[in-house]
């Protein structure tokens, strides 16, 4: 057996090249467990809001139905389409709802455009923001809904071919041209609609000029997400990348026997695809043709001495958990409404009612109700000491609906899909993003990198860290969000074992531990038999058991894991064996994320997550699933969180002005004008002239250094060498003699080289830009403040 920690150097996992995972379809699908007690909803928990769902399903971290719990289904491109029925009908046959409850066209539409998080009678913010309508509320501003749910919903019916405008009007009467040009703009800028990566999504090459230039820091889901966006828009990207291998917290490793003859797919990260509705993520899905395997409703749980749980015990403890919820959610709203800010977790309220109500007294009893608060740490990563009880579940509202499912493979395939063609430097470890009106200035543990903008997609947990220095510092504000938000641990114990000795009928199950404390370690199993190619069970460890297993030792783990599955299956007759390999992953001490996803602390809220995803300054912006407010935490939110910024980045670039490559082209070609700008140079000293940035008289600012080599002969014959320096690096060359010391000074103890005038950079360029704009507006002095714009 072979046991190992996950490691960041790990290279980029392939499963489904060298080994591709069996057809899910293929399984036999077990036989109907009609003992099985119903299963529980794992990866999120189920909303707290009752006014706005059936108290049933309010209460019930478990789903509903549990009918199909026996067969291993399958998403394909057909029952998707099924599932689309709900979506839009032909728009010329639009009625109003039948009498026989039916609902009309507008109506679906209006659902498909919720399930995508649009408000059925408000514009979103961004809508607001993108100045959507010419005024506000009103006869047009409904209009525009229509129109827009409808151009959204005309798309998700086909989402593999390009919508065009002209054919988003075609259903619609000319006289709302005005609301469709609108309406699909703001949709496909904002990546609702036409995105992608089916072949009608190819990236464009980048035009000539480019809009602008932009450095995307990780190649996560969000990362990636938005360089192909941005690519689209006609922006010219990098990403920088501190891993070897794109992904981030989504992470699939191939795990296999020495002869090769058993391999499974594990997805060490992000795995469930948690509520397929509307989900971004299922449209990729349908677009590159994956199937989905919907995880099923299935999940028995063990006692520690492998009995299965009673079952009506089980549903008395569920019932009464879920109304320790309820009188929590309560608890909150009266105290919000009276105190407004006062915040205690969510750990010390469900523990005061437990005991006020003597909820969960025989042991049996308490070892279910925690089972129920290790499913709760593990879908919140955080410990329920932690969590805020005022705003815990802010994101509920919005969660996506439908079925959790599975990507047979392993989600390293989107994330493959997602990288091809992308520029990505790898080994790239960011460490400093300076900043201001001349753009930003990107270093890396061995190089710097110029861009007009950033997109910073790094986790919660490097921010919290510090391990990016911002130059000028991030906002106050925003350090402050940085620091309240939580950041919490979830881990993961994959083992690919000879075979499948726990039988392929289930995805889950579940295991309860008589020590509160260890509540959370291999809590829950789940199987992949189905979708990785293999033998392959994953064991949870969340909660305070998450932080002890850090520093465990790998050896220790798979003993103390094989202790728990011989529990439970030694009993009923069945040896389990050795694993053939076991992987345990540590997000908390990973220093490209310090941790798996964010949480609402104490004294945090959802703001925070929307001043994480403020830009700074037009230069600066900020995506990934903790900037993500509606869906924190999640895959599809980090995805969500680039298209987001994408149209950001895209709305900035225009609204600043920021300057373009046409205007660095002219520039270039107007050679003449940086002879002229160097007749007037705000400094010189032996062969070096100096031009400082208008914009800035901070000793940081970046100036424009000129060196002279070779003999001086005015007009021609001199070579001319440049740099970018900032103005107490000149102050210190001017107080040094001669050239040589100079020189010395400037490559040895600066670093800096010197390159020709083509070699400035967008750093340079934009320089220059503003040097002119500001030369020309006063030619006299040649400087001028605020002639450059953030
Ligand atoms: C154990 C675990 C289980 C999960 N389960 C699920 C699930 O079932 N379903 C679900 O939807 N979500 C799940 N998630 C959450 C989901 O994986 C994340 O929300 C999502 O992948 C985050 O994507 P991102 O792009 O925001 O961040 P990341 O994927 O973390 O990307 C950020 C990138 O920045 C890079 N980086 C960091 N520091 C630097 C630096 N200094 N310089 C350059 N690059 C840097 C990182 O290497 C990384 O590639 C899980 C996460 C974990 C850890």
């Amino acid at each position: 057996m072979e046991t190992e920690d996950a490691s960041q150097s790990t290279p980029p996992p392939d499963p489904s090249h060298s080994t591709p995972p069996s057809d899910p379809s293929q399984s036999t699908p077990p036989a109907e467990n009609p003992e099985s007690p119903p299963a529980r909803k794992r990866r999120r928990r189920r909303k707290q809001f009752p006014e706005m769902v059936p108290s049933l399903s309010v209460r019930s971290l478990r789903p509903q139905s549990t009918s199909r719990s026996g067969t291993a289904p399958l998403y394909n491109d057909s029952m998707i389409d099924e599932l689309l029925q709900l979506q839009p009908r032909p728009p010329r046959r639009r009625s109003n709802a039948g009498g026989d409850g039916s609902l009309s066209d507008l109506d679906v539409e209006a659902l498909v455009a919720l399930s995508v998080g649009f408000a059925s009678d408000s514009l979103s913010e961004d809508e607001i923001l993108s100045s959507v309508v010419p005024t506000l509320a009103g006869p047009i501003q409904s209009n525009y809904i229509i129109v827009r749910n409808h151009i959204l919903s005309r798309w998700r019916s086909t989402v593999s071919s390009r919508l065009s405008e002209s054919h988003a009007m075609e259903s619609i009467r000319s006289e709302h041209k005005n609301l469709v040009s609108s309406a699909f703009s703001f949709l496909s800028s904002h990546g609702f609609i036409n995105f992608g990566l089916a072949p009608a999504f190819r990236l464009p090459a980048v035009p000539s000029p480019p809009r602008a230039n932009v450095v995307v820091i990780g190649a996560g889901i969000a990362g990636l997400a938005a360089a192909r966006q941005l690519i689209t828009f006609g922006f010219k990207v990098a990403i920088l990348e501190a891993r070897s291998r794109p992904g981030g917290r989504v992470h699939t490793r191939k795990m296999c026997s020495d002869d090769g003859s058993i391999v499974a797919a594990a997805d060490l990260g992000g795995s469930v695809l948690t509520g397929i509705n509307g989900n971004p993520l299922g449209v990729l899905a349908r677009q590159l043709g994956f199937p989905l395997h919907k995880v099923r409703d299935v999940c028995p749980l063990y006692l520690p001495d492998g009995r299965p749980v009673d079952t009506a015990t089980d549903s008395r403890v569920e019932t009464a958990f879920n109304q320790l919820l309820d009188k929590a959610c309560k608890l909150r709203e009266s105290i919000l409404e009276e105190f407004q800010s006062v915040d205690v977790s969510l750990g010390t309220a469900l523990e005061a009612f437990r005991k006020a109500h003597g909820v969960a007294e025989t042991p049996e009893e308490r070892m279910l109700l925690n089972w129920h608060l290790a499913n709760l740490e593990y879908a919140n990563a955080a410990l329920l000491s932690d969590l805020s009880m005022a705003y815990w579940d802010q994101d509920d509202p919005y969660e996506m609906g439908g079925d959790h499912c599975f990507i047979p493979g392993g989600n390293c395939r989107f994330v493959r899909a997602l990288a091809e063609d992308i520029p990505i430097f790898y080994n790239q470890t960011v460490s400093r993003i300076h900043y201001g009106c001349d753009g930003v200035l990107v270093y890396t543990n061995d190089q710097a990198f110029h861009a007009d903008m950033a997109l910073c997609t790094v986790p919660l947990g490097v921010l919290k860290k510090g391990s990016i220095v911002f130059d000028p510092e991030l906002p106050p504000p925003k350090q402050d969000a940085i620091k309240r938000l939580g950041f919490g641990l979830l881990n993961k114990v994959a083992m690919l074992f000879p075979h499948d000795f726990w039988g392929g009928g289930i995805d889950t199950f579940g295991h309860l531990t008589e020590d509160p404390r260890q509540r959370g370690e291999f809590f829950l199993f789940y199987s992949y038999t189905s979708v990785s190619g293999g033998p392959l069970l994953v064991a949870l460890v969340a909660g305070e058991s998450a932080i002890k297993f850090e520093n465990s030792s790998p050896v220790e783990t798979v003993e103390r894991v094989l202790g728990v599955l011989r529990g439970i299956f030694t009993p009923k007759g069945i040896e389990v064996p050795a694993p053939i390999q076991v992987v345990c992953t540590r997000w908390g001490s990973d220093k490209f994320t310090y941790g798996s996803y964010s949480y609402v602390a104490i004294g945090s809220s959802g703001d925070d997550y929307d001043v994480l995803a403020e830009p700074v300054g037009d230069r600066v912006f900020f995506a990934g699933e903790a900037t993500n407010r509606k869906y924190p935490a999640t895959m599809h939110g980090a995805l969500l969180s680039g298209f987001r910024e994408a149209a950001n980045i895209s709305r900035a670039a225009k609204r600043s002005s920021i300057l373009s490559t046409t205007d660095r082209v002219d520039c270039r070609e107007e050679q003449l004008d940086l002879d002229d700008l160097y007749q007037n140079p705000d400094l010189s000293f032996g062969s070096f002239s100096v031009l400082y940035d208008p914009c800035s008289s901070s000793s940081d600012s970046i100036s424009l250094l000129r060196v002279g080599i070779g003999e001086r002969k005015t007009g021609s014959g001199l070579l001319y060498l440049y740099a970018l320096i900032s103005k107490r690096h000149v102050m210190e060359l001017h107080d040094i003699d001669g050239d040589a010391r100079r020189l010395s000074l400037l490559y040895r103890n600066f670093g800096t080289k010197l390159v020709g005038r083509d070699g400035l950079g967008s750093l340079g360029e934009n320089l220059l830009g503003r040097i002119k704009a500001a030369r020309l507006a006063t030619p006299k002095t040649g400087i001028t403040k605020g002639s450059c714009q953030t």
